[in-house]
This record gives structure tokens, C-alpha cells and sequence, in this order.
């Protein structure tokens, strides 16, 4: 049978599966899995259709970028070795930065490709390694097509106000704007919300994708409307390693002030700050949730602070707040930190169920909450893979 292979390269993980297509996509993938830990001991786990559970380290050393191809040589290994006999027809990418430009998935060429390189200053963490997965796929099957399905995408229904920096003209024009990001879980859980909050997700909807890296959207008429991340994926919320929305009158003090220039300013912001920063523990919720270090406790109610703010401003530019969805990592496993931003967010009529968020259920809100609030896993991998077979006519 014909199968995608979609891959998926995050901030420190890998992510790839192999969706079988007969017509439309299968609903689960024949095999899939992680790389997880890359920069630090990554390490590889491998799901295959019959439900056999590979996990095994990745031998990697050097920069990011050398253990993120590592990565990428050790997954198209076990993949030839756990192939359950599918035919690999084409190959689908989450590509962060998608620019102006890409509203909708593509099919890469080399001219594409080139001009995607344009975006690596904006999403450092992320664009060079989606590139590097394009390329290492061209390499290795030469002969099947790719597609781009872009982070920024989603947004670009976002109106111009929602966009807008107040900077001058010239610099709007020259695309310094905001784009959003995480588009492809917000696409993916929009399309799932009407059957699990029925009409209200035609409505006025904040999401919330509480994963490594995290932001906020909000969406009428399931179509997104404003959100947390802008020009770059730094802005927003607080992350894990990342500062989110900060005073730029602070970068200014440390380049005058401090002599910190572009390099040291980005490796604070995008790698030392965040929930690791705060803590000075770890940028994993699940270890500061576990730790009863002060510090790891500060860090866990700035994180949900920081959310709670940024709902009660979403919530104004959807117009009101008919529901609240909880997705990520964070957003669908962690019932410590939806307990703490729904509490926070009780004066919106936000009131949830303290068993049912436990439980991790589908619907956490009370009978009697005025807002509807509800955990629904992400599913990117699949997003793309229905795109690229889209894109594609497979
Ligand atoms: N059971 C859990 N409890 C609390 N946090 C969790 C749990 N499982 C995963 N997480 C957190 O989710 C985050 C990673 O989210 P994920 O969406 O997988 O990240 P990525 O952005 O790399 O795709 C980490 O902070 C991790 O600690
Ligand atoms: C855009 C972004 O922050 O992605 P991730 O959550 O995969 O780091
Ligand atoms: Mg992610």
C-alpha cells in the first residue's frame, strides 16, 4: 500500500510517522515515533502498527544541527528495518516559517527551498532543521515529491490589525508583521472542536498549545483571528526555554549597558529563558511539577500567569469567550496547570470540573460554567499528512 512519511522536526524533537493512503489518509499512521532530547542525549522510540514499542539512543555529538542529521539518518534506518512493506510515495514537513507568501501547503522545489532559507533568521530554532529534513529526503529518495505545510499558514486569515506592529509604514511593508505560528495543531483541533463542544466552536474559541514552545489563538468561525506568537516564535507566552513578550527597552539596556550583542541576545532569549530560566532547574513541566523547589513552583505560576493575561487579551480580540481548549504537551497532560489558569480565569465564567481535569477528560467545564473548556490532543502529523496527499491528488 502507498504510504506519506511525514516529518515533523520541532525545537528539540523530531517527530515522524508513515500514513498509509488508499484514497484518503489512514487515521492512524503504520508506524511513528520521536527523536526527543536533541542538544542534550537524544534518544529514539519507535510505535509500529502492531503495537511493539522500540526505544534506543540516537549516537549523536556536536551542534544542534549535526544531531538534529543524526537524528534524521537514525529514524530513515530504523524506518527501512520497521517498514511494515509500504511504498514511501511522498513526503509531507511542517515548516515553521512560511512568510507572507504560503497560505496553504506546497510542493517543494528547488527555488522554493532557496527561498525558504529566508526565513532561518526567524525561526532560528526551527526552519533549519525542517530544511535540512527536505534536503536529507531529496537525498535519500530522489524520486518522490515533497510538500511544505506551514506553521504561519492558519494565521493568515488573521485581519490587518491583528498583524500589525506600530512601526513605521515602510518597515509593515517590508513584511515586518506578525505571522503565529503552531498552525497546523490549531488547524487540526479547530477541525476536531465541533464534536466536543458542538455550536460554540463556531464561536469565540481561544486554544492554547502548551507544548516546548507555546502560544495562543484565537479563532471565530473556527478561522484564526489573533494570536500570542509574532514575527517570530519568541513572542508571547512564556516557554520552555523561551522568554516570551518582553519590554523591549530590557534588550536595548543589555546590548548598551551589558555590551550583549545579537548572538548572546538571541541564545538568552530563545535558549536560557523561560521555564529554565526561572527555575533554574529544567525547561520540562513534568520536573517541575515533580520538584519542591521554590523556584521550580515560581516558575510553573509565572508560566500559568503569563496565560491567564494573554486569554483575558485574546478573549477581546475574539469578541467574548464561548470556550477554552487546552492542547501540547502541557495543555493536554499537566491538570496542575489547567486547574491553576482556569482559576485564574473564573471572572470570564470559566469554572471547571476538578475530577474531569484530573482525569484529563474531553470536556472539564462544569454544568454550570459559562464557558465551555475542553482537552484535545494535537494531532500535526496527521495535518500534514492530509495535506500532502492533498496536495498531491494521492
Ligand atoms: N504528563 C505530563 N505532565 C506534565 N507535563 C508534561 C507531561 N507530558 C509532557 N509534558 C510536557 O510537555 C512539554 C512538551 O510538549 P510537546 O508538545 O511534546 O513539545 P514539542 O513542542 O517539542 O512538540 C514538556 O514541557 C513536557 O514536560
Ligand atoms: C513554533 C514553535 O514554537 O514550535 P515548537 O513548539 O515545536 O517549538
Ligand atoms: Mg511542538
Amino acid at each position: 500500500m502507498k504510504a506519506v512519511l511525514v516529518l515533523n522536526a520541532g525545537s528539540s524533537s523530531l517527530k515522524f510517522a508513515l500514513y498509509p493512503v488508499n484514497g484518503e489518509v489512514a487515521l492512524a499512521p503504520a508506524v511513528s515515533g520521536q527523536v526527543e532530547g536533541i542538544g542534550a542525549t537524544p534518544e529514539v522510540t519507535l510505535k509500529t502498527a502492531a503495537g511493539e514499542r522500540i526505544q534506543e539512543p540516537v549516537a549523536t555529538a556536536g551542534s544542534q544541527g549535526e544531531q538534529h542529521r543524526d537524528a534524521l539518518e537514525h529514524v530513515f534506518g530504523l524506518l527501512n528495518r520497521h517498514n511494515p512493506a509500504l511504498d514511501i510515495v511522498a513526503a509531507g514537513h511542517r515548516i515553521v516559517h512560511g512568510g507572507e507568501r504560503y497560505s496553504a501547503p506546497v510542493v517543494l522545489d528547488a527555488r522554493l527551498l532557496e527561498e525558504l532559507e529566508d526565513f532561518v533568521p526567524l525561526a532560528p530554532l526551527h526552519q533549519p532543521h525542517n530544511l535540512r529534513a527536505v534536503h536529507a529526503v531529496a537525498a535519500l529518495l530522489p524520486s518522490i515529491p515533497q510538500v511544505g505545510c506551514f506553521d504561519t499558514a492558519f494565521h493568515r486569515t488573521q485581519p490587518a490589525l491583528a498583524q500589525a506592529f506600530a512601526l513605521p509604514r515602510r518597515l509593515t511593508k517590508g513584511g515586518i508583521k506578525r505571522y503565529g505560528f503552531h498552525g497546523l495543531s490549531y488547524d487540526y483541533v479547530a477541525r476536531q472542536l465541533p464534536e466536543v463542544i458542538g455550536e460554540r466552536a463556531q464561536g469565540a474559541v481561544v486554544i492554547a498549545h502548551l507544548g516546548n514552545g507555546a502560544s495562543m489563538c484565537a479563532l471565530r468561525d473556527g478561522k484564526s483571528v489573533a494570536s500570542t506568537m509574532g514575527f517570530t516564535a519568541v513572542e508571547g507566552l512564556m516557554m520552555g526555554t523561551r522568554s516570551g513578550s518582553i519590554d523591549p527597552g530590557v534588550l536595548l539596556y543589555l546590548m548598551e549597558e551589558k555590551g550583549m550583542d545579537a548572538r548572546a541576545l538571541t541564545r538568552l532569549l530563545y535558549k536560557e529563558s523561560g521555564l529554565l530560566g526561572v527555575s533554574g532547574i529544567s525547561q520540562d513541566m513534568r520536573t517541575l511539577l515533580a520538584s519542591e523547589a521554590p523556584e521550580a513552583q515560581e516558575a510553573v505560576d509565572l508560566f500559568c500567569y503569563r496565560i491567564a493575561r494573554e486569554l483575558g487579551s485574546l478573549a477581546a480580540a475574539a469578541g467574548g469567550l464561548d470556550a477554552l481548549v487546552f492542547t501540547g504537551g502541557i495543555g493536554e497532560h499537566a491538570a496542575a496547570v489547567r486547574e491553576k489558569v482556569c482559576a485564574m480565569a473564573a471572572w470570564m465564567g470559566v469554572e471547571i470540573d476538578s475530577a474531569a481535569n484530573t482525569d484529563h477528560a474531553r470536556r472539564i467545564d462544569t454544568a454550570t460554567s459559562r464557558v465551555a473548556v475542553a482537552v484535545v490532543p494535537t494531532n500535526e502529523e496527521r495535518m500534514i499528512a492530509r495535506y500532502t496527499a492533498q496536495a498531491l491528488g494521492l
